[in-house]
């Protein structure tokens, strides 16, 4: 049997964080990644591809929706392709898990898989916010999980953390959750946390009757193959979000080349910029991922800080 690891979690929880340690910890097996991006242009497969690793992109929709059965065929055809020793599933931030186990649970997908964990990454810095903003769906990761494992916990104390165990505890008092340094998880014993003997799919359907409403706000907008001065350029763009003028931006991700061929790696998530110098030989690529984005705007913002020349705008 192909072990099956579905990795789930709001945009910019640390999916693609953890699928590295899964990485690393199976380095020694077949494995091949699936990864279901929001934005149009791939940048998780960048950031995880190594010699001998196979990755799938599934893009231009989402596997738990539009491409349901392009993800069900995906599976089978990876078993058939490639018989590897194990299937590592990204789905976007934005899917809804229930869904995701509900496809999984297929007859002619259980004969060959069997699932290893199914976990969703919660982002404790967030978790308030994204709670009250996207409550249906972000509760349907919750739900649908047999572990339930917080990221981000370094900065906040133990007051902050029980406030999230408390409110996750009113959700379902059953949620299996992990608190604990991402640096001394062992991945290979999160099986065993996993609690598989059933899996859970809770699917409210009067409950999460509006959730193609909610996500229908929710787009994304990508720019690649331009380049930037200089890394104050790249913070520049970000400062520009904090404003609502473009939306309402919750991700952001990519890679910027600057004109001296330097290449940065960066992260945006609810308001917080991460970046970092990056050895990935790559061109310059943006998604932004947002509320009621204003694509025209952000176009705009991103010709004033590019270098002259062509880039591609995918929408
Ligand atoms: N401080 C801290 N940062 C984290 C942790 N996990 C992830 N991050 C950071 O959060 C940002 C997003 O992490 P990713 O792993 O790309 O998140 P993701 O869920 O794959 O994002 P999407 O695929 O865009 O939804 C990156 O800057 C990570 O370095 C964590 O446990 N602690």
């Amino acid at each position: 049997m192909i072990n099956l690891d579905i990795i789930s979690g709001f945009l910019g929880s640390g999916k693609t964080t953890l699928i590295k340690k899964y990485l690393e910890a199976y380095k020694n097996e077949k494995i091949v990644v699936i990864e279901n991006e929001f934005g149009k242009i791939g940048i998780d497969k960048d950031i995880i591809k190594k010699d001998g690793l196979e990755i799938i992109e599934l893009q231009n929709g989402c596997i738990c929706c539009s491409m349901k059965l392009n993800f069900k065929d995906t599976i089978l055809k990876v078993v058939n392709d490639f018989n590897p020793e194990r299937i590592i599933v990204e789905p976007t931030g934005v899917a809804m898990l229930s869904e995701i186990v509900s496809i999984i649970s297929n007859e002619e997908i259980k004969a060959k898989c069997k699932i290893s964990s199914l976990i969703t990454v919660l982002d404790a810095i967030n978790y308030f916010d994204y709670i009250d903003s996207f409550g249906e769906f972000f509760e349907d990761q919750l739900l649908n999980a047999n572990l339930i494992l917080l990221s981000k916990t370094k900065n906040l104390n133990q007051n902050e953390i029980n406030n999230i165990i408390d409110s996750l505890k009113q959700l379902d008092k059953n949620l299996n959750i992990l608190i604990k340094d991402w640096d001394k998880i062992s991945i290979k014993n999160l099986k065993s946390e996993c609690n598989l003997n059933t899996l859970k799919y809770k699917n409210k359907e009067d409950k999460y009757k509006n959730i193609d409403l909610s996500m229908n706000e929710i787009s994304t907008v990508s720019f690649s193959d331009f380049k930037i001065k200089d890394v104050e350029k790249l913070k520049e763009i970000f400062d520009n979000f904090k404003n609502r003028e473009y939306g309402e931006i919750i991700r952001s991700k990519g890679f910027l080349k600057t004109s001296s061929g330097k290449v940065f790696e960066f992260n945006y998530v609810n308001g917080i910029l991460d970046i970092c110098n990056s050895d990935i030989d790559t061109n310059s690529k943006i998604c932004i991922i947002g509320k009621k984005l204003e694509k025209e705007k952000l176009k705009k913002l991103l010709s004033k800080v590019r270098i002259r020349g062509c880039y591609k705008v995918w929408s």
